[in-house]
């Protein structure tokens, strides 16, 4: 069985390895979407995968050091990438929710990075 969460997170951001002239190498700000999707068999008795107040109790530390942050202040994150979110999401969720299969982090609406480790 498959389920998945969603977040989404306010944050601003710049790309410090595109050349100047790029238009995401300066200062700017998205609306992100973070979908953990997570696989297991359904445990008989709860008919869960995984609680998703489990799922959202694993992500809160991560959306209160990402929500209304400049990305290129976090640790580990000084080249904020669509990618480069999903993987430091992944290797801190993966430890508490270990039936994560993907991150996917939407930093528009028409982009996404998926990571599956
Ligand atoms: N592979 C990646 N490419 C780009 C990334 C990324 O994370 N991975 N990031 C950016 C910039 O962050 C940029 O801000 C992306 O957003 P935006 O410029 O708004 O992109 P849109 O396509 O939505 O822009 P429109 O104004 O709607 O055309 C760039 N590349
Ligand atoms: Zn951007």
């Amino acid at each position: 069985m498959k389920i998945t969460q969603v977040f989404t997170f306010e944050a601003a951001h710049r790309l410090p390895k595109v050349p100047e002239t790029h238009r995401c190498h300066r200062m700017h700000g998205h609306s992100y979407r973070v979908e953990l999707r997570l696989e297991g068999p359904v445990d008989r008795e709860t008919g869960f995968v995984v609680d998703f107040f489990d799922i959202e109790a694993a992500f809160a530390p991560l959306h209160q050091q990402l929500d209304h942050r400049c990305l290129n202040d976090v640790a580990g994150l000084d080249n904020p990438t669509a990618e480069n979110i999903a993987i430091w999401i992944w290797d801190r969720v993966r430890p508490a929710l270990p039936q994560t299969v993907a991150v996917v982090v939407y930093e528009t609406p028409t982009c996404w990075a998926e990571y599956q480790g």
